[in-house]
């Protein structure tokens, strides 16, 4: 299979009909056996869209006729060709033929002699790409640019300039496995370097590495997760006994985390979509950790639990995920303004509901992987005008302790955007 061309697919997939990257791009690697031919795929399509409107702007402007109908997965593959030209070392000659011949194997032969015109166009005349406006200039919708400028009016470029830099690949130690020194230590002898991150398990590779070239990672010693997103458990606190519930837990990588601190608490790891349950199984089950897994809505409890309140919730809520376009790309493309107020919305409806489902004396630790205030700290703040039994309780890692909660935005220790309050039931 030519990999242009099932990289045009994957972006016809989130362009054209609003499907997540994540399942667009495993749906057509799964046609490639070759490694390096999956990584070079993954490369196109993450990297089309990071630049996406000035690539765009540069195909749109060198077509007579904007491809209609059906026939856009060949503007999409034109974005391909125009993006190996002016970000790969792929030498342009190839660049051109193989793209070429990728629309022959979309079944468009007769418009092979366009495909190849435009894109030896753009060759000829490689001009800056434009960056006339901040659309372009910053490769990020209107919208979001203008949330950004008002909710971060001194620091948005960088912000979004940390959302176009790749992320680097974190390993979470498993605590019951070995220490981190010895993981650190099993990772110098496999010849990988890497050093340790801020909160205890967090380890930082200096290149992203196959997880099964890390030494036991089938056996369990490490997973791959954000040190952001490292830190719920450690903010949770969790304790051995406790009933623990983990309310938005697909797919459990900060469940897993709960029970490598608190292997004996009673975990109950609740998601409304099944599949992605299924991938909370199975990490518990690489990591030999047990929970209750369930498929239900958190906004509605009383439907699928009967026992005792929890001690502790953890509500990593559904959200914009504005915080991890250096991860998903896609999101800036699929998301739209108005998402933002009807996922605040929903992110109040179950954090109410959770808090009737939190023991006296319990805690309440909710967290985004968003950078967006309404879904955070002005989420909380609402919630705390209205809630008379909850506090709110400082952070030591929150690096302005007047803050509603700890903003962690992208870049910032190498970190992915995410967002922690913890709050205390009366
Ligand atoms: C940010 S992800 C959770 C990531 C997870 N905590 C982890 O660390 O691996 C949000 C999850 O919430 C789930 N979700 C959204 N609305 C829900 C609801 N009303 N009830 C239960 N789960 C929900 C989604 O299916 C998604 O898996």
């Amino acid at each position: 299979m030519n990999v242009r061309a099932l990289a045009a697919k994957a972006l016809y997939a989130v362009l054209e009909q609003g499907i997540s990257l994540s399942v667009a791009l495993p749906e057509q690697q799964k046609k490639l056996t070759n490694g390096k031919d999956k990584g070079l795929l993954a490369e196109l399509c993450y990297g089309v869209l990071r630049v996406l409107p000035q690539l765009d702007k540069r195909v749109s402007d060198c077509l007579n006729k904007p491809f209609k109908n059906k026939q856009r997965v060949l503007h999409q593959l034109l974005l391909v060709g125009c993006y190996q030209l002016y970000f790969t070392r792929i030498p342009e000659h190839a660049a051109i033929s193989e793209t070429a011949e990728a629309c022959r194997q979309l079944k468009f032969d007769g418009l092979v002699k366009v495909i190849n015109g435009v894109l030896r166009n753009i060759q000829r005349n490689k001009a800056e790409l434009s960056t006339d406006n901040t659309v372009l200039e910053f490769n990020t919708p209107n919208w979001l640019i203008k949330r950004l400028q008002q909710a971060y009016p001194d620091t948005w470029q960088r912000i979004i300039e940390h959302c176009h830099q790749r992320p680097p690949m974190w390993l979470r130690n498993n605590q019951i496995s070995q220490t981190r020194e010895q993981y650190l230590q099993s990772l110098t002898d496999a010849g990988i370097s890497a050093s340790k991150g801020n909160s205890k398990d967090s380890i930082l590779l200096e290149q992203a590495t196959d997880v099964m070239q890390l030494p036991n990672f089938v056996q369990g010693a490490v997973s791959v997760q954000d040190a952001a997103a490292q830190w719920a458990a450690w903010l949770l606190e969790p304790k051995d006994n406790e009933l623990i519930l983990d309310a938005c837990a697909a797919p459990g990588g900060k469940t897993c985390h709960i029970l490598e601190q608190a292997p004996r608490a009673q975990v109950v790891a609740v998601d409304f979509d099944d599949k992605r349950l299924d991938r909370v199984n199975e990490n518990l089950s690489r990591l030999n950790l047990s929970a209750r897994t369930i498929h239900g809505d958190a906004a509605n409890i009383d439907e699928w639990w009967h026992g005792d309140k929890f001690d502790r919730i953890l509500l990593d809520a559904p959200c914009s995920a504005t915080g991890v376009i250096r991860r998903h790309p896609d999101i800036k493309w699929l998301r739209q303004s108005k998402d933002i107020e009807e996922l605040a919305k929903l992110q109040a409806q179950i954090l109410d509901h959770c808090w009737q489902w939190l023991k006296p004396g319990g805690t309440l630790l909710y967290a985004t992987c968003s950078i967006l205030p309404e879904e955070n700290c002005q989420q909380i703040a609402a919630f705390l005008a209205r809630t008379s039994d909850a506090k709110l309780e400082g952070l030591e890692e929150q690096n302005n302790p007047d803050t509603i909660g700890w903003q962690i935005t992208p870049g910032e220790s190498n970190m992915d955007g995410f967002y922690y309050a913890r709050l205390k039931k009366q």
